[in-house]
């Protein structure tokens, strides 16, 4: 629901409003702003704020604001009134007062009072959280509303639930409209990344409340633990320490985990809904170990910086962050998430077991954070890179698929800053 701020002012305090509006413009620019017409008129070639105007007062725009207020939209109203002149639509006027007390929304009438308000917002913080009702093995009615316990009373919370039609996203994309401090995404790797798309290069920052079934994402960063996963993420969001990381595009989509071809992307396909629901992370190691008997090699070309590298891959990954549970990820042990570069990872297997026992050979190396040289292991880094199979490999792209190779993919250095755990 839209944040708005109704602004009206009476002939002979119209001044008032336009210089107060000038003062105040940091912190109202960050709300929805209403206005009777002539009031919002002026307001608006005095300033570079955009005003929705209603009609002017005196021909109903104080019932129009009025029946806003009635319906939860509005969080505040200035409204300049000359104490010293009747006025022919004194009726109006009264109603929109009277809404105001009826509905407990802030009214202000003189100076004053409007100077107070607005210091209490400049000092409220405000955030939107795109939350994914349907994410993960979890009540998403539920998790809502304990994230709502413990967020509200610390944060002004405009909540946008994610639906079939309005993707993360483009719900993120409208949030951003409204200049908030910072914005939450809740769900699986899918939807942080999707909202992440939106936010990345904004320097708004980014709290991630993980409810889905790998949350890699948040795992990486230490957002995770097993028990009571959302008080901790929201007490890692209100406690306001962040990290600035680096974040990528791959074919324009957003990337901040990674993008695996060929072996992993098939392992996601096969772990599907209904094993994901049933088993959680396992569906993935279920799914992977099957794959392994179905998995052929196929013939790679990576351009990097201007050179062309050719390979015989069997998986091709290229990350961001990833916790160390994404094996094929972790060509030299760990993956840097603020280097200004990509880690490419590239794995060869000719038979099963040697398949295995690279995968735990670099399982090993992510855990002890070592680089374990495996003979079957090639790892590049990269700012920008173009990847071509032969034949086409399926691409998953942070934990989604997205379809099929060739890829490009550009990091953005220090891309994005993320709310996590103070290091200790
Ligand atoms: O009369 C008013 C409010 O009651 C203000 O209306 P205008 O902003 O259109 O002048």
């Amino acid at each position: 629901m839209a944040r708005k701020i109704a602004l009206i002012a009476h002939d002979r305090k119209k001044d008032d409003i336009v210089a107060f509006v000038s003062r105040h413009a940091p912190v109202l620019s960050r709300y929805h702003l209403i206005a009777t017409g002539t009031t919002g008129e002026r307001i608006e070639t005095s300033s570079n704020l955009s005003i929705e105007r209603m009609e002017s007062g005196p021909i109903g725009g104080d019932t129009q604001i009025a029946a806003q207020i009635v319906a939860g939209e509005v969080v505040g109203v200035i409204f300049l009134i000359d104490p010293l002149y009747a006025q022919p639509h004194e009726p109006d006027i009264q109603a929109l007062l009277r809404v105001c007390n009826v509905h407990n929304v802030a009214l202000a009438t003189n100076l004053a009072t409007a100077e107070a308000f607005v210091a209490s917002l400049a000092n409220s913080v405000v955030a939107h959280l795109i939350y994914n009702p349907v994410s993960g093995q979890g009540d998403g009615q539920q998790e809502l509303d304990l994230i709502k316990e413990l967020l509200e009373p610390h944060l002004h919370l405009e909540v946008h639930l994610t639906t079939p039609d309005l993707s993360p996203q483009q719900l993120a994309e409208n949030a951003l409209t409204d200049r908030p401090d910072l914005i939450i995404a809740s769900g699986g790797d899918g939807t942080v990344s999707a909202v992440a798309g939106a936010v990345i290069g904004t320097d708004i920052p980014l709290g991630v409340i993980p409810r889905g079934t790998a949350n890699a994402f948040a795992m990486a960063l230490g957002i995770t633990q097993q028990l009571n996963q959302i008080r901790r993420a929201c007490e890692i969001i209100l406690a306001g320490y962040t990290r600035i990381i680096d974040a990528a595009f791959c074919n324009d989509l957003p990337l901040i985990l990674l993008a695996g071809v060929g072996y992993e992307a098939e392992i996601i396909e096969k772990a599907d809904r209904e094993a994901k629901n049933r088993w959680g992370s396992l569906a993935y190691i279920m799914a992977g170990w099957q794959q392994l008997n179905e998995h052929m090699l196929f013939d790679a070309e990576i351009e990097l910086e201007g050179e062309i590298r050719q390979f015989q891959a069997g998986a091709i990954t290229v990350a961001n962050v990833a916790p160390p549970t994404s094996v094929l990820a972790q060509g030299i042990g760990e993956v840097i998430v603020d280097d200004g570069l990509l880690d490419v990872t590239i794995t060869t297997a000719a038979t099963k077991l040697q398949a295995v026992t690279t995968m735990l050979g670099m399982l090993g190396g992510a855990l002890i954070k070592t680089n374990t040289e495996l003979e079957n292991v090639v790892h590049l880094k990269a700012k920008k890179l173009r990847l071509a199979a032969q034949p086409p490999q399926k691409v998953v792209l942070d934990g989604e698929i997205i379809g099929t190779t060739p890829l490009e993919i550009r990091c953005i250095p220090q891309g994005l800053k993320v709310f996590v755990p103070k290091p200790i």
